[in-house]
C-alpha cells in the first residue's frame, strides 16, 4: 500500500470523532453501532436526557439515527465492505473535538468486532484504516445484546399475530430460560439460561441468505427490499401445493390439516406444464418467504420443545419487522406447540450482535450509558 495513504489515515485517526464503535460483520450485512464524540454536550447531559433533539432521520437514505451523541445504528451490505470502510474513514474518523478522556477509536485504533467478517476482513481494516479489529465471539454478542435489550428497553419484545402487534411485559426476574433464534444469512438457535450461561443448541442453513439468494435467482429482483415488497402482493397458493389440491378440495381433518394448509411448498409447478417465466414474481416471492419462515418457526419450536422452553425470541435482519414473515413464524410456533409456546420479536432485531460487541467494551459506564439512551429513545433501531 502507498505510504501517502497510510499517513493520511493516521492524521484522520489523530483528530478522531467517534468513541465506542462496534461492528458485526455477517455473511450478508455489516451492522455498526457507535457513540459519536462530536457532540458539544457531556455524556452526563446526554444520558440524563437534557437534549431536545430526540430522534432524527438523516437526509440521505442510508440511515435513521439519533443525532448529537446518542447511539447510532447503521448497516451496509457485506459485499460493499469498502463503503463501510469509507464511511468510517470519512464520516467517523475525521471530526475534530473528541474529548481527551474518551476511550475513542481514534486513541486506541482498536474496535470491537464480531461475526465471521471480523476474521475475514481484519487485514483490510488494518490496511485501509490502521484499525485493529478486536474479535468478540458472535454467540456471546448475540446473547449479550438480547439480554441487555430484554432487560433494559421498555417494549423491546412483542408478539405478532394476525396483523396485531402486542408488546410483551418482560419480568426481569423471569426472563430465563428462553430460546434465541437469530435469523441472519444462516440461523442460530441458542438456549439462554442466565446472563452468562447459554448454549447454541441448533441451527439451520436455510435462512435469510436462502430467501434472498433464491429470490434473486427466481425473480430477478435487484434488492432485498424489492423482494420483500413483491412478496406483499403475491399469492402463495399459485406456487404451493395445498392439502386441498391433493384431496380434491377436502380437509384431511383426521390429522388436523385443513384444505388450505400447505402440503408441499413449491409443489404446484410439478403438475403444471409451465416455465419459470409463466409464474408471477410476486407469487414466487410470497411462497419463498412463507416456506423459509415456516420452516424456521417449526425448527425453533422443536428446539423449544426439546428443552422445555416456552418463550422464543426471534432476531436477525431477515425479519425486518415484516408482517407476513412475523405472522408466518408466529403461526408455525402456535400451530406446532398447540398454543403452548410463544414467538416474540425484537425491535432491535438485526442489531443484537453489534450491540453485544458494543457492550463488550470494558468501561463500566458503557452499559449504563447505552441503557439510558435506549430507554429514552427506543426507536433508534432502524437503519437501512
Ligand atoms: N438490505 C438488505 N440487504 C441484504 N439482505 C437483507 C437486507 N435487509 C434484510 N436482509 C436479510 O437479512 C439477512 C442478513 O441478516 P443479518 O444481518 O442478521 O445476518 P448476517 O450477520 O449477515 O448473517 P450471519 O450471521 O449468518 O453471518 C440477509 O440474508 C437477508 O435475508
Ligand atoms: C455460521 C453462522 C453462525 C455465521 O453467523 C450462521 O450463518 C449460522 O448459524 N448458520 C447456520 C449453520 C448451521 O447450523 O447449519
Amino acid at each position: 500500500m502507498e505510504s501517502g495513504r497510510v499517513e493520511a489515515k493516521m492524521e484522520k485517526k489523530e483528530s478522531g470523532g467517534v468513541s465506542h464503535l462496534a461492528l458485526d460483520i455477517g455473511g450478508s450485512l455489516i451492522k455498526m453501532v457507535y457513540f459519536p464524540s462530536n457532540s458539544s454536550r457531556s455524556i452526563d447531559d446526554q444520558v440524563n436526557g437534557s437534549s431536545k433533539d430526540g430522534l432524527a432521520a438523516s437526509s440521505d437514505d442510508h440511515h435513521y439515527s439519533l443525532l448529537n451523541g446518542r447511539l447510532h445504528f447503521f448497516k451496509f451490505e457485506t459485499s460493499k465492505v469498502d463503503d463501510c470502510i469509507d464511511f468510517i474513514s470519512s464520516e467517523l474518523l475525521q471530526h475534530r473535538g473528541a474529548r481527551d478522556n474518551e476511550a475513542s477509536i481514534s486513541g486506541k485504533n482498536i474496535i470491537k468486532a464480531t461475526g465471521g467478517g471480523a476474521f475475514k476482513f481484519a487485514d483490510l481494516f488494518k490496511e485501509r484504516l490502521g484499525i485493529t479489529l478486536d474479535k468478540v465471539d458472535e454467540m456471546d454478542c448475540l446473547v449479550r445484546g438480547a439480554n441487555f435489550l430484554l432487560k433494559t428497553v421498555h417494549h423491546e419484545a412483542f408478539t405478532y399475530m394476525n396483523g396485531e402487534k402486542e408488546y410483551a411485559q418482560i419480568d426481569h426476574k423471569d426472563l430465563y430460560p428462553y430460546l434465541l433464534v437469530n435469523i441472519g444469512s444462516g440461523v442460530s438457535m441458542i438456549k439462554v439460561e442466565s446472563d452468562s450461561k447459554f448454549e447454541r443448541v441448533s441451527g439451520t442453513s436455510v435462512g435469510g441468505g436462502t430467501f434472498w439468494g433464491l429470490g434473486k435467482l427466481l425473480t430477478k429482483c435487484k434488492s432485498f427490499d424489492e423482494l420483500l415488497e413483491l412478496s406483499h402482493r403475491g399469492n402463495n397458493r399459485v406456487i404451493d401445493m395445498l392439502v386441498g389440491d391433493i384431496f380434491g378440495g377436502l380437509d384431511y381433518s383426521k390429522i388436523g390439516l385443513t384444505s388450505t394448509a400447505i402440503a408441499s411448498s413449491f409443489g404446484k409447478p410439478i403438475s403444471e406444464n409451465k416455465e419459470l417465466e409463466d409464474y408471477r414474481a410476486e407469487d414466487i416471492a410470497r411462497s419463498l418467504l412463507r416456506m423459509i419462515s415456516n420452516n424456521i418457526g417449526q425448527i425453533a419450536y422443536l428446539n423449544a420443545l426439546r428443552f422445555g422452553l416456552k418463550r422464543i425470541f426471534f432476531g436477525g435482519f431477515f425479519i425486518r419487522g415484516h408482517s407476513y414473515t412475523m405472522d408466518t413464524i408466529s403461526v408455525a410456533v402456535n400451530f406446532w406447540s398447540k398454543g403452548d409456546a410463544k414467538a416474540m420479536f425484537l425491535r432491535h432485531e438485526g442489531f443484537l450482535g453489534a450491540l453485544g460487541a458494543f457492550l463488550s467494551y470494558e468501561e463500566h459506564d458503557l452499559a449504563d450509558m447505552a441503557h439510558h439512551m435506549l430507554q429514552e429513545f427506543p426507536q433508534s433501531s432502524y437503519s437501512t
